[in-house]
């Protein structure tokens, strides 16, 4: 179980995160919503031990992340950033290579090649092997980040849009694969997400967040209401039932919010 207990982090002196509890079971994935700017990836990248909060605790199966080696972490979480690196001067087998990187001595053994080639063959990625990541499209360039996540085997996956990049059939394609990885590999998965209806889709909780706070914390039919999403997001929205899962649909922003009105007048 991945737990965080009363977490705050500030940006010198600007709070970006409050008192922020959550635990992530195994198998379960939990979206994180919210505004621009407000403090997902922050969140994500305590989590992930990259920055140190200024208050609190992240466990993993009982263990302090901050007090873990680098390699022990990797073990334990993989991670896909929301940026892409500007130059990655490598094949795309090479590119998810690299997450087996904490379990390599001195060159890769045989598990790690097959683990790669079994990661792009499930991912319908084998076709772009040796194509060299830098020449690859931006969507292609996501999946692959995700591919090298998943060859890290990690027991926590921690994704930052993992979808703001793909076409609508490959965001399904790869929201899929998520949560049969979860269900199967029993792999707990924490994404920060802005497509609220991706997120009530494939989550099994999902979190807001606004001003730095908590504001709900449930499944998608709990928090997936016209008022919860109006008080963290300030738009009008209807929400109707497809298959069983919330369906937001946004109607207006709220007046307050209307910008350009110079611009448009
Ligand atoms: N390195 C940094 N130094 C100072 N402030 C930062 C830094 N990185 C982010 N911030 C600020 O912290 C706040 C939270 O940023 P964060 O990137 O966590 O938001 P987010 O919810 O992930 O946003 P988005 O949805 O736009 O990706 C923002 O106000 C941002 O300007």
């Amino acid at each position: 179980m991945l737990q965080v207990g009363n977490l705050s982090f500030n940006y010198r002196q600007t709070c970006v995160l409050k008192d922020i509890d959550l635990n992530v079971k195994k198998g379960e994935i939990i979206s994180v919503l919210g505004p621009n700017g407000v403090g997902k990836t922050t969140l994500l990248k305590c989590l992930l031990g990259m920055i140190k909060p200024c208050s609190g605790f992240i466990k993993m199966d009982d263990m302090d992340i901050l007090k873990m080696s680098p390699t022990h972490r990797a073990r334990l979480i993989g991670y896909v950033p929301q940026a892409f690196p500007s130059k990655f001067p490598m094949t795309v087998f090479d590119a998810v290579l690299m997450g087996r990187k904490p379990y390599v001595r001195f060159v890769p053994s045989g598990k790690d090649l097959e683990v790669v080639s079994k990661v792009l063959m499930s991912m319908n990625l084998n076709h772009l092997g040796l194509k060299d990541f830098d020449r690859i499209s931006g969507g292609q360039k996501q999946k692959v980040l995700i591919a090298r996540a998943i060859a890290q085997e990690p027991c926590y996956l921690i994704l930052d849009e993992p979808s703001s990049n793909l076409d609508v059939r490959h965001q399904l394609e790869v929201m899929d694969m998520l949560k049969k990885l979860a269900q199967k590999k029993n792999i707990g998965i924490i994404m920060a997400m802005h497509s609220l209806n991706l997120a009530s889709r494939f989550s099994d909780r999902i979190v807001m967040l606004k001003s730095g706070c908590m504001v709900c914390n449930g499944t998608p039919l709990e928090v997936m209401t016209p008022k919860i999403i109006e008080t963290v997001y300030k738009i009008e929205v209807n929400i109707n039932r497809i298959n069983g899962y919330p369906y937001t649909i946004p109607l207006n922003p709220m007046p307050e919010n209307i910008i350009h009105k110079e611009l448009l007048n």
